[in-house]
């Protein structure tokens, strides 16, 4: 099943009636709060689906925005993100049920409306909203949109998802004799080429557990620079400490920027197996000098900004680059005095060859590791997206290990964990730059965090979000030689 939620969409419905649009000269970008609640709610969720289409947006960014504009707050809000989120998630779950149930083909469906009947699929077959009033809601909505000719075609369509339940239509889209790798990807909403790169990862017998982890809301992490804020003080402002980092904290609900820390920029929104990772660059043993660390691929920043904090309380100094000068500019947020941050590109840097101790490449990925938090990506990029990156990550990894001195230890990260740039990259490098030894990933990591399993038999390490509630984020340490 695309969602292992159900939400409870009606009830949103009833928060901040009549509240008008905020006046003090203020006007909300897009629809004025007139009418009822709902109606702005799938418009603002409707308006944010498009843009993703239509201009690449990326729902985490600019969903937020969408609700200050239009002053949707508490269960509003949270009903917006649910249908924007979902409906993104789902498409491909939706598609093939809408497929069956419109008599036009949907490459011949107008985009603006294919959407529309997306954000009715997903509160038909997905949420709590009853079916008559998720239909009635989406035809209006297809009124506004696309004109009246268009609502009644809607109407038809939807009624048809509407006479069978998830579980029924599931049956018949993705049904069990299928072939496995197209019956995974519909029934649980990912591209056939994603599905066959993470099971050839994480095997066939947890495939399942995985496609359906992606489409479970992650859990919010915020991670307590070390120096700057404490986990305990993360307590008092409601979250909970997280099960496997020292410095993590998970937040049930709620806003991270109502956490004083936060704003403060003392802490921060960090999933908790990137704390992990930058963690075991900085605790595994070098040997002889320890003073200068680097981290060649840094914005926005989230590892630097941990990197930093630990380098600080060692009396260690951590330089940040990367080759983007605004991602650049974003990690001089992130990081404490101490630190040097420049725009600089990883593959031809500006320092001289065995110039630090400790070298971070958390290389640019298809970020399949994080497709819980980014609804889209998995649409976005096809399979070559794999074979394009390949060459810079492998260059990327070269120059980290030329910048090492010997004895020196390099962390090479992916969001991701496709084979293609996790250890075939690894072992390419190794084997054709010579002077790396590889290190036990998994020891150094529960050597942080000693309950930590299933991270692989090593050398590397693998998260994964069935098993560890995490992005599946790979390691690899490296000493130079
Ligand atoms: C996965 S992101 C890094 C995330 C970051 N470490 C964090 O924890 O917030 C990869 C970064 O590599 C940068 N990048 C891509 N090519 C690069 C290059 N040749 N040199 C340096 N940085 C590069 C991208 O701009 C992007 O910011």
């Amino acid at each position: 099943m695309p969602h292992t939620r159900r939400h409870g969409g009606n009830r949103g419905d009833q928060g901040n009636r009549g509240k008008g649009n905020g006046g003090a000269g203020r006007r909300p970008a897009g629809p004025r709060r007139t009418g009822r609640p709902q109606d702005l709610v799938r418009r603002t969720a409707f308006d944010v689906i498009r843009a993703v289409e239509t201009r690449d947006a990326y729902a985490n960014l600019l969903l937020p925005a969408r609700l200050r504009d239009r002053e949707l707050t508490g269960r509003d809000a949270a009903l917006a993100t649910e249908l924007t989120y979902g409906t993104l998630r789902g498409r491909g779950t939706y598609d093939a049920v809408l497929a069956l149930c419109s008599d036009r083909e949907l490459r011949r469906i107008d985009a603006p409306l294919l959407d529309v009947l997306r954000l009715g699929a997903h509160q038909i077959l997905a949420t709590r909203i009853p079916p008559h009033a998720a239909v009635g809601t989406t035809v209006e909505l297809a009124r506004s949109v696309t004109g009246p000719g268009q609502a009644k075609f809607a109407n038809a369509v939807l009624r048809k998802v509407a006479g069978r339940d998830l579980d029924a239509w599931l049956a018949i889209v993705a049904p069990p004799d299928a072939d496995p790798v197209t019956r995974l990807s519909i029934a649980h909403s990912h591209p056939k080429w994603i599905v066959s790169a993470l099971r050839d990862a994480v095997g066939t017998a947890e495939i399942e557990d995985l496609l359906a982890a992606d489409n479970a809301r992650p859990r919010v992490t915020l991670v307590a620079r070390p120096g700057r804020a404490t986990v305990a003080e993360l307590a008092e402002a409601g979250a909970e400490p997280a099960p496997y980092s020292p410095h993590a904290a998970v937040l049930p609900d709620g806003d991270p920027s109502a956490v004083a820390a936060v704003r403060e920029g003392r802490a921060a929104v960090q999933d908790e197996a990137s704390q992990l990772v930058a963690l075991a660059l900085a605790e595994v043993a070098v040997d002889g000098r320890d003073a200068l660390w680097a981290d060649v691929c840094a914005g926005p920043g989230g590892k630097a900004g941990l990197l930093s904090a630990v380098a600080t309380g060692r009396d260690a100094r951590l330089v940040a680059a990367d080759v983007q000068p605004h991602r650049a500019g974003l990690v001089r947020g992130a990081v404490d005095g101490r630190a040097g941050v420049l725009a600089a590109d990883g593959t031809a840097p500006p320092w001289r060859p065995g110039t630090f101790d400790r070298v971070m490449v958390d290389a640019p990925c298809t970020g399949l590791g994080a497709l819980r938090r980014r609804p889209e990506a998995r649409w976005r990029r096809g399979p070559e997206a794999v074979a394009e990156l390949g060459p810079l990550q492998r260059r990327l990894l070269a120059a980290a290990l030329d910048a090492t001195r010997p004895g020196g230890v390099v962390a090479y990260v992916t969001c991701s964990p496709h084979l293609a740039e996790t250890r075939v990259v690894v072992d390419d490098v190794v084997r054709s730059h010579g002077g790396a030894e590889r290190l036990d990933a998994p020891s150094v990591l529960t050597g942080l965090a000693p309950g930590l399993t299933g991270l692989g038999d090593g050398p590397y390490a693998q998260f994964w979000p069935h098993r560890h509630g995490t992005d599946a984020m790979f390691l690899a340490l490296l000493r130079r030689t």
